[in-house]
């Protein structure tokens, strides 16, 4: 699904600001795969999910998404994005109906625009926050957590076969992050979506994805594939912890 083959990112290139972000990183995330990014600021997770969206050209290596050389509209075919500002991924001024049936306009097959699609509204159902009672309710009357419910529903509102997911649990509080990743994945086991997330929050890289990887100053330094290596939860924090003193 997603490729990259030693991949080096060079911001601002031979000027007094170069900065290398990312140093011959080779990831392969297969169909299907959650995986999760962690790391200290400055790692290079934000330079790697760019490289992935095609925002950002490798200046060295090559990514590839489905077996193709990123072109940028490419992803966005096949792709959905959920970043950190849960005001980003809904229309404030649309309620809730017709946020899901703008969604579905831009790519739920074979149902006209005018109705919500049920598999939506039982995506809203499962995530208990109300949403599904309150359908007519503006977007921007909602709580955090109930605006990145709505925008993470309306990502997968056009059956991408990847979901990037960028810090998008780091403004809510504990009950709405749960939940929210309780939804994430559940996308990833029914929808079969695969699923790369950026995330600084320790608990969740312990508790959720198959996979983790532990990112430092530009490179991968450790993946972690917690049912081949038989990883139980409560070891992984420590394991990721170990990996990134080791480096220091
Ligand atoms: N557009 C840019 N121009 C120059 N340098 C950049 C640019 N974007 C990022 N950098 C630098 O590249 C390095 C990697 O940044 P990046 O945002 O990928 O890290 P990150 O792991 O996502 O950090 P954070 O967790 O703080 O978001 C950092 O040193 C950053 O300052």
């Amino acid at each position: 699904m997603i490729q990259l083959e030693r991949v080096t990112v060079i911001y601002n290139r031979g000027t007094l600001d170069e900065k290398v972000a990312l140093k011959n990183v080779d990831l392969l995330v297969e169909e299907g795969q959650f995986v999760v990014i962690v790391g200290a600021n400055g790692a290079g997770k934000s330079t790697l999910m760019k490289v992935v969206v095609g925002e950002v050209k490798p200046t060295f290596g090559v990514c590839r998404i489905m077996g193709q050389v990123l072109r940028e509209e490419k992803i966005f075919k096949c792709g959905s994005i959920v970043c950190q500002d849960p005001n980003l991924g809904i229309f404030p001024n649309l309620s809730i109906e017709e946020n899901l049936m703008l969604a579905r306009k831009k790519g739920f097959r074979g149902l006209s625009f005018g109705r919500v699609d049920p598999r939506a509204i039982e995506l809203l159902r499962s995530c208990e926050l109300g949403l599904e009672e309150n359908l007519k309710k503006k977007a921007s009357k909602l709580s955090g957590g109930q605006k990145q419910a709505l925008a993470m529903v309306m990502a997968v509102s056009s059956n991408p076969k990847l979901l990037l997911l960028d810090e998008h649990t780091a403004s809510l509080d504990p009950k709405s992050t749960e939940k929210i990743m309780e939804l994430t994945d559940r996308i990833n086991k029914t929808l079969g979506t695969t699923i790369l997330m950026i995330t600084h929050d320790m608990n969740i890289a312990e508790q959720y994805g198959d996979t983790v990887i532990v990112m430092e100053d530009g490179k991968i330094i450790a993946r972690i594939d917690k049912s081949k290596q038989k990883v139980q939860a409560s070891q992984l924090k420590s394991m990721i912890k170990s990996k990134l003193t080791a480096t220091t």
